[in-house]
C-alpha cells in the first residue's frame, strides 16, 4: 500500500498529523538511490520543473542532482566536476554524449575504420576507464546529428585530404606513424592535460590548442597550416584543400581567426557542405565568433598553452616542432599570439573561478546532502513512529473487535431471552384471554340463566296474580249468583203467595157465585132463560177469566222477570256502588304492573341482544389475541396390525398441552456415546392418542362461531398419508359434520335475538390441479368444468358449474357428505387411491341478517382435507402416481410459500395465490381477512419418523407466521346485496 494513504488512514483513526507527502519523499530508498546515467538527464530535468512547485518542508535548498562525472563513469574516485549553469544542463548532458560519441567516432576511424559500435564502446571504456559505459542510450537515436554521425561509424576510412596530400608531411607520418591519432579529451582538465602530455609533439608544433564547446563540436585543431603534420589531426572537419594552397594566406587568415572558437555544428556543416566545397566552407578560414545557434551559456573553453619551457629539449623531435611552431607563430603572427595568450589567460582565471565556484557548491550540495540526510533519519524515526501508533492502533481495533464480537454475542442472547420472554408473555396472553374467554363464557351463561329464571319468575308471578284476581272474580260472581238466586225464591214465594191469594179470592167468588147459581137455579128455572143467559154469561166470564188467568200467569211472569232484573240491578248497582274504586284500583295496578313486566323483558332482551353483540366482539378480539393463524398438532393411536411404535411424549400434557416431543434414532456421537436426539415442537394445542373427536372439535368451535360472525375461517389438516386426516376433518364424527352441526344449532339459536341465517355447502376436490365438483352427478365427475373465479372488491369466490346445496336442517349436512363420499368412492374405483391423492374443500357460505338490528353478515367456512404429503424417494411412485405425488407436492409447496408470503409482514407483498389450484380456491380464506387453523397430523410409527418431523417443521414454521388481522365482513341490511353463488341444489 501507498505509506502516503497509509498515513492518511493512520490521521484519520489517531489524528496525528503525518509528514506530508512531499517530506517523506526524500526519505524513500528510491529517492537517495543514485540514478543510472542514461536516466541522469530525466531526472535533473524533473527536478528542476518539479522543484519550482513542490512544497519544501524543511526550507532547505533543493539539493543539486548528482550527477555522475566522466572521471566517476570512468571509475575514478568522485571530483568536483565543472556544473553547467542550471539553464544549460541539458546542454551540457548532451555536450557530453556528444563528446562520447564523437570519441567513439574518432576511434573507430583510427582504428582502420573496422571497429563496430560496441568496439568504440569497449574503446571508449579503454579510454575512461573501467565500467564506464558509453552513453549511447542518452544519445537521440532520429536527431540529425545522430544520424550524421551514424553515417560516420560506417564510413569505411576517412579519405585523405588534399591538404595531407599536398603538403606530404613526413614529419606527421613520422610522430604518428598509424596515420592521424586523436586524442580523447576528457571534460576534466587535469584529464585533459595528462592526455595533452603523452601527446607527442613534433618540433614544428608550436601550439595546440582545442576547445570544447558546450553544445557538441569537441574539437582539437592546430594550425595544420604552418606546422608540420601533427598528432593533433583535426578530427573534424576534414577539409578539402585547395590545390592552389598557400602557405601565407593561410597564415593571412590564421590572423584572423581565433583560434578555439568554430562552428558549432561543423560536423553538420561538414556533411551538409560536402567535402569539395573548398576554402570558404572551411571553418578555418571563418571568422570565430559563437554562432547564434549555441546555447546561452558560455562554451567551456579549456585552453592549453604548451609554451616552450615546458616542452622538452629541443633536441627531441617533440620540441623541434614545438620551437618550430612557436618561431613561426611568433614570427608570422606575434599579435595573435599575444592576443590568444591573453585571451587564454582570461579563459583560465575564468576557469579557475569558475571550479572554485564549484568546489563552493560541491561542499554546499555536501552539506545539503547531509541536512537531507539528517532529515531523512527524521523522517525514518516518524516513520517508526507512525508503526508504533499503527500497531496499537491494529492492537486497538483488535481489541474494538472482539468487544463489538462479544456485544454481538449479548445482543444475540438479549434477543433471544426477549423472544424466550415473548413467547412466554405471548403463551401468558392466550391463557389468561381462554381464561377471560372461559369466565366471560361463563358470565354469559349465568345471566342467562339469570335471565330465564327472572322471566320464570315474573311470569309465575303474574301468572299467580291473574289467577288470584280470577279466583276472586269467580267467588264474586258465585256470591251474586247465590244472592240472586235467594232473592229470585224469595219474590217467587211471594208472587205464589200472591196467585194463591188471587185464587182464593177467585174461588170464594166462584162459590158465591155457584150459591147463587142455585138460587138462582132455582130462579133458573125460574129463570132459565135466564139461566141460558146466565151460563153464556158464564161461559163468556169464563173465558174472560181464562184470559184473565193467562194475563196473570203472563202478568207474573213478567213482573218476576222484571223483580228479578230490577232486584240484580238493584243488587249490582249496590254492589258496584260499594266496591268499584277498589275493584278498579285493582285493575289498574294489575295493568301497571303488566306493563312494567312488559317493559322489563324487552329491556331484558335489549341487554341480552347487546351482550350477544358484545360477547361476539370478545369472541373474536380472543380469536384474534390467539392469533390468525393456529396449528394445532394431533398424534394418531397405534392400531393393533401395526408394530414398531416412534418414541412420542407430550411434556406438558397435564398442563397446557402444548408441546410434543420425538426421540430420534439412537446415534453413535462423536465421542462414541449412543446418543438419542430429540426433537421438541410446541403448538397452540397438541392432541396425544387418546384424544376424541368431540374434544379435538371443542378447541375449534370457537373458530366456527366466527364464520357465524363474518369471519373467513379455513381449517385445513395437513401431514403424511394415513396420518388421520380424514378421520379427523370427515369422518361421521368429523369437523365437517360437527361444525355444520353447530352452525345449525347457534343459528337456530340466534333467531331469538333477530338473526335469520342463510347456509349454503359446497364439495370441491382439487386432483391433479382440476377441480371437480363432489356434490354434482358421480357421472359428471370428471367431464364437468368446473370454474373458480374472485371478486376482489368484495373479497368473494365464486364457484361456477358446481352444486351447492342449503343447509335448511341438520339432515341435509349428513347428506352432502354422504353425496360426497359416494363420489369420491367412484373416483376412488377410477383412479386407485384417489381419496388420498387428492384435496378436499368443504366450503360453506354463511349470510346473516337481523332485521332488529339491520346488521348482515357474510362468512365462509371452509373445511380442507389435504392429500398425504409425501417424498419421492420414500415412495418411490412411477407414472400416474408420480404426477399424482408431483401435483401433491407443488400444491403443498405453493401452501407454504403463500403463508410465507403472507407472513412477511409486509404492505403489497405479493401472494402467489395462483400457482396452484389449491391456494387460488382458497385465496380469500388465506390471508389478511380470515381465521386458519392448520391440524398437522402425526403418525405414531416410527417408520415415518422422518416424514412427521418434516411435517412437524413445516407446521412449526406456520406457526411462527403471523399472518395479520381477520376482517369481520358485516353490513347493514341497506347495503345488501344477494352473495352470487353457484348452482343451488
Ligand atoms: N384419532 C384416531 N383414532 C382412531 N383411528 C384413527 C385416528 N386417526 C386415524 N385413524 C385411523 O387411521 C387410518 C388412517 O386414517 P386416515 O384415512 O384418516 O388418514 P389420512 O391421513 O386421511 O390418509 P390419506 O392421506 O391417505 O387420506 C384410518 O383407518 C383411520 O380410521
Amino acid at each position: 500500500m501507498d505509506p502516503a494513504m497509509d498515513n492518511q488512514g493512520f490521521v484519520k483513526r489517531s489524528g496525528i498529523k503525518p509528514p506530508s507527502k512531499i517530506n517523506l519523499e526524500p526519505t524513500s530508498p528510491r529517492a537517495l538511490t543514485e540514478l543510472p546515467p542514461s536516466g541522469m538527464n530525466a531526472r535533473i530535468a524533473m527536478s528542476q520543473s518539479t522543484t519550482a512547485t513542490k512544497h519544501k518542508p524543511s526550507g532547505l535548498p533543493e539539493p543539486a542532482a548528482k550527477r555522475k562525472t566522466l572521471a566517476e563513469l570512468g571509475g575514478e574516485p568522485y571530483k568536483p566536476k565543472i556544473p553547467a549553469p542550471p539553464s544549460s544542463r541539458h546542454t551540457s548532458n548532451s555536450v557530453k554524449s556528444t563528446v562520447a560519441r564523437g570519441m567513439s567516432a574518432s576511434l573507430s576511424r583510427a582504428t582502420g575504420n573496422t571497429v563496430s559500435r560496441s568496439a568504440s564502446a569497449s574503446a571508449f571504456g579503454g579510454s575512461m576507464g573501467p565500467g564506464a559505459k558509453a552513453p549511447v542510450a542518452n544519445a537521440r537515436p532520429k536527431s540529425a546529428y545522430g544520424h550524421n554521425r551514424s553515417k560516420s561509424h560506417h564510413q569505411p576510412s576517412r579519405p585523405a585530404t588534399a591538404m595531407s596530400k599536398r603538403a606530404g608531411y613526413d614529419e606527421d607520418e613520422e610522430a604518428n606513424p598509424k596515420g592521424s591519432q586523436p586524442f580523447l579529451i576528457s571534460t576534466n582538465p587535469k584529464e585533459t592535460l595528462k592526455v595533452l602530455k603523452k601527446a607527442p609533439v613534433t618540433s614544428r608544433a608550436r601550439t595546440q590548442s582545442f576547445e570544447v564547446t558546450p553544445q557538441k563540436t569537441f574539437r582539437i585543431s592546430h594550425s595544420r597550416a604552418i606546422s608540420s603534420p601533427s598528432i593533433f589531426r583535426p578530427i573534424t572537419p576534414v577539409i578539402e584543400e585547395p590545390a592552389d594552397f598557400d602557405c601565407e594566406e593561410v597564415c593571412a587568415n590564421l590572423g584572423a581567426l581565433k583560434l578555439g572558437v568554430s562552428d558549432a555544428e561543423p560536423r553538420e556543416s561538414e556533411s551538409e557542405r560536402g567535402m569539395t566545397s573548398g576554402r570558404d566552407t572551411n571553418p578555418f578560414l571563418k571568422p570565430a565568433k559563437p554562432p547564434s545557434r549555441l546555447p546561452q551559456a558560455s562554451p567551456v573553453r579549456q585552453t592549453v598553452n604548451r609554451t616552450p619551457t615546458r616542452h622538452p629539449p629541443s633536441s627531441t623531435p617533440r620540441a623541434k616542432r614545438t620551437n618550430f611552431l612557436n618561431r613561426f607563430t611568433n614570427d608570422r603572427c606575434p599579435d595573435f599570439y599575444d592576443e590568444r595568450m591573453e585571451a587564454m589567460e582570461t579563459q583560465f582565471r575564468e576557469f579557475t573561478a569558475r571550479m572554485e565556484r564549484d568546489m563552493q557548491q560541491a561542499t554546499d550540495n555536501k552539506e545539503t546532502a547531509q541536512q537531507l540526510q539528517g532529515r531523512v533519519a527524521e523522517l525514518e524515526a516518524i516513520r517508526a513512529r507512525l508503526e508504533t501508533a499503527n500497531t496499537s492502533l491494529e492492537s486497538d481495533m483488535k481489541d474494538t473487535q472482539s468487544c463489538l464480537n462479544t456485544v454481538k454475542m449479548e445482543l444475540e442472547m438479549t434477543r433471544r431471552n426477549h423472544t424466550f420472554e415473548a413467547d412466554d408473555l405471548r403463551r401468558k396472553l392466550r391463557n389468561e384471554t381462554e381464561e377471560l374467554e372461559f369466565r366471560q363464557r361463563k358470565e354469559t351463561d349465568r345471566m342467562q340463566r339469570e335471565k330465564e329464571e327472572s322471566e320464570e319468575k315474573i311470569v309465575r308471578k303474574f301468572k299467580s296474580q291473574i289467577e288470584g284476581l280470577l279466583k276472586e272474580h269467580r267467588e264474586e260472581l258465585a256470591e251474586l249468583r247465590k244472592q240472586i238466586d235467594a232473592d229470585g225464591e224469595v219474590e217467587r214465594s211471594r208472587r205464589a203467595r200472591e196467585a194463591q191469594e188471587k185464587e182464593a179470592e177467585w174461588g170464594s167468588k166462584l162459590r158465591a157465585a155457584g150459591h147463587e147459581t142455585e138460587a138462582k137455579q132455582r130462579e133458573l128455572q125460574l129463570v132459565q132463560g135466564e139461566l141460558i143467559n146466565v151460563k153464556a154469561e158464564l161461559e163468556s166470564t169464563r173465558n174472560l177469566k181464562t184470559g184473565l188467568q193467562t194475563q196473570l200467569g203472563l202478568a207474573t211472569t213478567n213482573n218476576l222477570t222484571l223483580e228479578a232484573a230490577n232486584q240484580a240491578m238493584k243488587e249490582k248497582i249496590n254492589f258496584l256502588e260499594s266496591d268499584s274504586q277498589a275493584q278498579s284500583q285493582s285493575f289498574n295496578d294489575l295493568h301497571k304492573r303488566m306493563q312494567d313486566a312488559i317493559e322489563a323483558a324487552e329491556l331484558a332482551n335489549d341487554k341480552l341482544r347487546q351482550e350477544e353483540t358484545l360477547r361476539r366482539k370478545l369472541f373474536n378480539q380472543v380469536q384474534e389475541l390467539k392469533g390468525n393463524i393456529r396449528v394445532m398438532c394431533r398424534v394418531r393411536p397405534k392400531h393393533d396390525s401395526e408394530n414398531d411404535p416412534a418414541k412420542i411424549s407430550f411434556p406438558d400434557v397435564d398442563t397446557d398441552s402444548k408441546e410434543v416431543a420425538m426421540l430420534g434414532p439412537e446415534k453413535m456421537s462423536a465421542t462414541g456415546k449412543d446418543i438419542t436426539p430429540s426433537y421438541a415442537y410446541s403448538f397452540d394445542r397438541v392432541f396425544g392418542p387418546g384424544s376424541q373427536n368431540g374434544e379435538v372439535f371443542e378447541e375449534i368451535s370457537q373458530l366456527v362461531q366466527s364464520a357465524l360472525d363474518g369471519y373467513n375461517v379455513c381449517i385445513f389438516c395437513y401431514g403424511q398419508t394415513g396420518a388421520g386426516k380424514t378421520f379427523t376433518m370427515s369422518s361421521a364424527d368429523g369437523m365437517i359434520p360437527r361444525a355444520t352441526a353447530q352452525i345449525y344449532a347457534e343459528a337456530q339459536r340466534l333467531e331469538e335475538k333477530g338473526w335469520r341465517y342463510k347456509m349454503e355447502g359446497s364439495f370441491i376436490e382439487v386432483y391433479n390441479e382440476t377441480y371437480n365438483d363432489l356434490l354434482g352427478r358421480a357421472e359428471d365427475l370428471d367431464k364437468k368444468k368446473v370454474e373458480v373465479r374472485h371478486d376482489p372488491a368484495k373479497k368473494q369466490t365464486i364457484l361456477e358449474n358446481t352444486v351447492s346445496v342449503t343447509l335448511d336442517s341438520a339432515q341435509r349436512v349428513e347428506e352432502i357428505l354422504d353425496t360426497a363420499d359416494k363420489n369420491r368412492t367412484v373416483a376412488a374405483t377410477k383412479a386407485n387411491m384417489r381419496s388420498s391423492r387428492s384435496h378436499s374443500v368443504f366450503i360453506l357460505k354463511l349470510v346473516g341478517t337481523n332485521q332488529i338490528t339491520g346488521e348482515r353478515s357474510e362468512g365462509t367456512l371452509n373445511l380442507v382435507d389435504l392429500a398425504g404429503s409425501e417424498r419421492l424417494e420414500h415412495s418411490k411412485a412411477e407414472g400416474a402416481r408420480l404426477k399424482e405425488t408431483q401435483n401433491i407436492n407443488k400444491s403443498l409447496s405453493c401452501l407454504g410459500d403463500v403463508i410465507n408470503a403472507l407472513g412477511s409482514a409486509k404492505e403489497g407483498t405479493h401472494v402467489p395465490y395462483r400457482n396452484s389450484k389449491l391456494t387460488y380456491l382458497l385465496q380469500y380464506s388465506l390471508g389478511g381477512n380470515s381465521k386458519t387453523l392448520m391440524f398437522v397430523m402425526v403418525s405414531p410409527l416410527q417408520a415415518h419418523l422422518q416424514e412427521t418431523i418434516t411435517s412437524l417443521k413445516f407446521a412449526t414454521k406456520v406457526h411462527n407466521t403471523h399472518i395479520g388481522t381477520a376482517k369481520k365482513q358485516t353490513k347493514t341490511i341497506k347495503d345488501d346485496k344477494p352473495a352470487s353463488a353457484g348452482a343451488k341444489a
